[in-house]
């Protein structure tokens, strides 16, 4: 546009320049005298285009047109660009009379909103805010736009990726989210091997199958068959994963059997299995697990060997679990095909020997290696917190040599390597690839399947590890209140409800504050408020439909629903909760909070027995021959073992039984034999005290 003065203009525009200046203040837009500069905002304001205007010199437009308001904020911005020279008036107050000057009719263009962007990107997530100011858009324009698609966001809220580009298609501008190399993610620091510095590792083997077709007794076989000469009689460990010695090499098995394991780890982007056994019963055949055990290995490109069990039994046809097999691709060599089949018997012995000899090879081909020689990394088997030892983690060494005392970054955690426990309970000062551990000296719980990495220097992992823990913290918020399509639904339709989302209508802003700063002081352990839209008011479809799109309760004091709201509410099943006591709604919400909580437990105790004498048996352990004194003791109770009153283990029961037969339960005044999970060490004398954990009512 080309420069022009106010008295250019009016002479232009066959007015006079008062009458342009009142009509610029009308407008809101002071300017100082007629050699006043016009910009582009004020020629719209002039033409009619840019300002609501108002005031008689309109009187000649057709009533009904109507023209799209600048907000006053930009009105503001909009002044004149005052000339070297000219006086510098502060703005007047518009006090002058109108100038009842006519303009001349003019064509009326509707504003044109700022051109869209070709492409927006972003990195991770946008609130709606940002989103429309990256589209060049008023936020009101995006909210109704999310509204069209069923998600009801306010201004502040964070979109995901795919509401992003929902939003992004929509107006035809391409979307790209900008990846950024992440500084706490370990994998980064994972430098590539060179090929002189691999060696040989053993491989991790996992043995899935249908339920009792003989995982456990399969892998306590292995263990027991093959656990080094001379370990033997020593305390085993449950850490999650076992290594056995067999023709001077080593295999490694994670014993967590089942599907749940391998799945977990999978999906926490963890591949730790080199090799999965599967176990089919000879006599049952393929079962519903075992095709799901099938399809696992195969989407995580294992290699499968299958061991066809219980071949002692009579009914044992395995010529049929073959058959049935090589409906899955799993053909026995013997046919053509390429598996390997072989038949066992976990519990007696049988076959035990060649499957492990098959694992070997086909470990052979697959040639797995490893860099021992390097800060160690890999991933997290198993993890819990342990009354006297703190954060308790089993760990697959996958890479390196993990060190006592090494610095190191596990999942969200991060700490120093304190102790490290192998499968036999011994204590090890390094470990190195294929190897689980036991260690602690971390600061948290980590997950499994979680990646670890060990670090040269402290100040390094707990830099990392800070950073990697608030990283998690920030997700965890994020996932509560980030919108998205399909967190929507499954807010719906999920009852298991750990925070409550709650909504403040009130007659003055005071109460609404009051009310807010009340709710969110309630404390209710795990369970917390999180009151996502406040205003004063009545309650209104908005405020509804709001809750009902984040399952929320809406909290109305000393206002009440219009008509569409309570309509709405009605069809929507949206709780609306009236009062005029600010005290009562505070202490509605609390009852709905307790009620909301997990049950509470406490330890009863329902039996004491009484140890008599002990057996050892070679391949169970342990045994403990005892009598209940009092109550009884189930197979599913949880026990302290108590010596000269002290309490020397707590856990669970192996095995309970009535002379050779598995009991539910023994009473006082019977016999019993127990053995102990995880623990061999008992005593004559010793006083088993059976509890079970029950919940409390809540009143
Ligand atoms: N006769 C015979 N019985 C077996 C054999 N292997 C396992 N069993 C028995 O089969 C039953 C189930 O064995 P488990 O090892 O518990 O089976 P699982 O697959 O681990 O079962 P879940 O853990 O429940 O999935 C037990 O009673 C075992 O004693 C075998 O080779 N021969």
């Amino acid at each position: 546009m080309r420069k022009m003065r106010i008295y250019e203009y009016a002479k232009e525009h066959n007015a006079t320049s008062k009458g342009i200046i009142d009509k610029l203040k009308q407008a809101g837009i002071e300017v100082s005298n007629h050699m006043s500069v016009l910009d582009e905002q004020m020629v719209k304001v002039l033409e009619g285009k840019g300002s609501n205007g108002g005031g008689g010199e309109r009187a000649n437009e057709p009533a009904k047109e109507s023209r799209p308001s600048m907000p006053p904020k930009k009105k503001e911005s909009s002044r004149p660009q005052h000339q070297g020279g000219q006086n510098r008036k502060g703005p007047k107050k518009p006090n002058q009379s109108r100038s009842k000057q006519q303009q001349r009719p003019q064509r009326q263009e509707p504003p044109k909103a700022k051109p869209l962007p070709e492409k927006i990107t972003f990195v991770e997530s946008l609130t709606v805010g940002e989103l429309a100011k990256k589209l060049h858009r008023e936020p009101s324009e995006i909210i109704k736009k999310l509204m069209g698609l069923g998600v009801m966001a306010t201004i502040n809220q964070e979109l995901d990726k795919d509401t992003i580009e929902l939003i992004g298609t929509d107006y035809g501008v391409e979307v790209e989210e900008e990846i950024v190399i992440d500084k706490t993610d370990i994998e980064n620091y994972v430098d590539e091997d060179k090929e002189e510095d691999l060696k040989e590792r053993p491989p991790v083997v996992t043995i899935m199958g249908h339920v009792d077709h003989g995982k456990t007794t399969l892998l306590d076989s292995i263990r027991h068959t093959k656990v080094t000469e001379g370990e033997a009689g020593g305390i085993t460990q449950h850490i999650g994963a076992y290594q056995i010695d067999a023709n001077g090499k080593k295999i490694t098995f994670l014993d967590t059997p089942g599907h749940a394991a391998f799945t977990t780890m999978r999906a926490r982007g963890a591949q730790v299995t080199d090799i999965t056994i599967l176990v089919v019963a000879a006599d049952d055949g393929v079962m519903p697990q075992t095709k799901e055990a099938i399809s696992h290995a195969k989407a995580a490109g294992v290699p499968i060997i299958v061991a066809v069990n219980k071949i002692d039994k009579e009914a044992a046809n395995p010529d049929r679990v073959m058959q049935e097999l090589t409906e899955f691709e799993l053909v026995p060599e013997a046919w053509g095909g390429d598996t390997i089949f072989v038949n066992v018997s976990a519990l007696d012995g049988t076959g035990i020997d060649e499957l492990i000899e098959m694992i070997q090879l086909v470990a052979e081909v697959e040639e797995l290696k490893a860099n021992p020689n390097k800060l160690a990394s890999g991933t997290v088997i198993e993890a819990e917190l342990d009354k006297g030892r703190g954060a308790v983690a089993t760990l697959l060494v996958q890479s390196g040599t993990l060190k006592v005392g090494d610095p190191i970054v596990v999942g969200a955690t991060f700490g120093r390597v304190r102790a490290m426990v192998n499968d036999l309970g011994r204590r090890v000062k390094e470990v190195g690839p294929s190897t689980p551990v036991e260690i602690t000296g971390l600061s948290d719980v980590p997950q499994a399947g979680d990646q670890f990495r060990a670090f040269a220097d402290e100040k390094t992992a707990r830099h990392i590890g800070e950073a990697r823990m608030s990283k998690h913290r920030e997700a965890n918020l994020a996932k509560t209140s980030r919108v998205s399509l399909d967190d929507l639904f499954d807010q719906i339709q999920q009852g298991d409800v750990k925070e409550i989302n709650v909504i403040i209508k009130a007659d003055v802003q005071g109460s609404v504050e009051a009310m807010r700063g009340s709710l969110e002081k309630i404390e209710v352990e795990g369970v917390k408020i999180n009151v996502i839209h406040t205003g004063v008011g009545a309650i209104t479809e908005y405020d509804v439909m709001l809750a009902s799109a984040s399952n929320a309760i809406v909290i109305g004091f000393n206002v009440r629903p219009d008509v569409n709201a309570k309509r709405t509410a009605d069809a929507e099943k949206v709780d609306i909760r009236l009062h005029r006591v600010i005290y009562n709604a505070i202490d509605e919400i609390e009852a709905a909070m307790k009620g909301l909580l997990d049950p509470e437990f406490e330890e009863k105790v329902i039996g004491q027995v009484e140890v008599r004498t002990t057996f050892k048996v070679s391949k169970v352990g342990t045994i403990a021959g005892a009598y209940v004194t009092d109550g009884k003791i189930t197979r599913d109770s949880t026990v302290r073992l108590i010596r000269d009153g002290i309490v020397i283990y707590e856990g669970a029961i192996n095995a309970l039984k009535r002379f050779k037969d598995d009991a539910k339960e023994v009473s006082a005044g019977y016999e019993c034999g127990i053995t102990l999970e995880n623990y061999n060490d008992v005593k004559e004398g010793d006083i088993i005290e059976a509890y079970v954990m029950e919940e409390i009512e809540r009143k």
